[in-house]
């Protein structure tokens, strides 16, 4: 049965950051996701997570400079420190929320970089997170979680598709690494989404799904997709991890946007608690 967790990054941005964990709670949500942890204490937001029965299922390790269009710097040739001191802190912070995940954004590539140098650094940057996951946080480890993202949102992104990510993973050859595939992404980029998550699906190699419409990203009733038959299919392939619903509501940051917006999530909540 697919679980859903809230996107904290996304949604309920009709309140500050920390009143979101309670107004998530509120709405039937046991778990959350958000991209960056970093402007708050780890105890922080464990304490709220705790306080309101909540777990913490993937965030972003550090993107590099976000403000300045950052999107990542895993493949960037030269920024190799800065990533491992990223990622230090990224486990640290898994360890005290007792989150199983962390999502690499791979960047943009860097214009006239080497391809070859792009796709190496790449490799190197996320064998290197991985091993250090599963090293800091033996015995249970931590997912280290690549995803694919288009290039309409992101231009010059270095990852966009499923094929990419699969091949990358295996050349990378590290267990804890896996894809995260946000149908959102894969539907623009590609389409073909239930055969997709019948090829990947079965492979063990998907630690994480996220969702929303296409093509305006807002709630997954919204948009070209039938969001309910891929979370059947989903279903009947045994998924019973997590997706992240990563979307904007479509009545924007109006007060109680989010939660007037989940009559879709009402019947899946309602079989989860079944
Ligand atoms: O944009 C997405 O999709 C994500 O999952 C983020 O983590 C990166 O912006
Ligand atoms: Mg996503």
């Amino acid at each position: 049965m697919p679980r859903f967790a809230a996107n904290l990054s996304l949604l309920y941005n009709d309140v500050d950051f920390l009143d979101r964990f309670a107004a998530a709670a509120r709405d039937g949500f046991r778990a959350v996701e958000f991209l960056f942890p970093y402007a708050y204490a780890p105890a922080q937001l464990a304490a709220l997570l705790q306080a309101h029965g909540l777990q913490q299922v993937l965030f972003n390790a550090p993107p590099g400079n976000w403000e300045a269009g950052e999107r990542g710097i895993a493949c960037i040739p030269g920024r190799e420190a800065e990533f491992r001191n990223g990622m230090a802190q990224a486990v640290k912070y898994a360890l005290t929320l007792g989150c199983p995940r962390i999502h690499v954004m791979a960047g943009l590539v860097p214009q006239g970089a080497d391809a070859s140098t792009v796709r190496n650094t790449y490799i190197a940057n996320v064998r290197y997170a991985a091993r250090l996951a599963a090293r800091l946080a033996a015995p249970h480890g931590i997912h280290i979680l690549l995803e694919p993202i288009n290039g309409r949102d992101m231009p010059g992104f270095f990852l966009n598709r499923q094929d990419q990510a699969h091949a990358l993973l295996a050349e990378i050859a590290e267990p804890n690494v896996k894809v995260q595939m946000d149908l959102y992404h894969c539907q623009i980029v590609e389409g073909d989404l239930a055969t997709k998550i019948r090829q990947y699906l079965p492979t063990g190699n998907i630690a994480h799904f996220q969702i929303a419409g296409v093509p305006e990203r807002h709630e997954p009733d919204v948009g070209e997709l039938n969001y309910s038959y891929l979370f059947q299919l989903l279903d009947s392939l045994g998924w019973d991890g997590w997706i992240g619903c990563e979307y904007r509501p479509a009545r924007g940051n109006a007060p109680h946007g989010t939660s007037d917006g989940l009559g879709w999530l009402k019947p899946w909540l309602q079989a989860d608690v079944n």
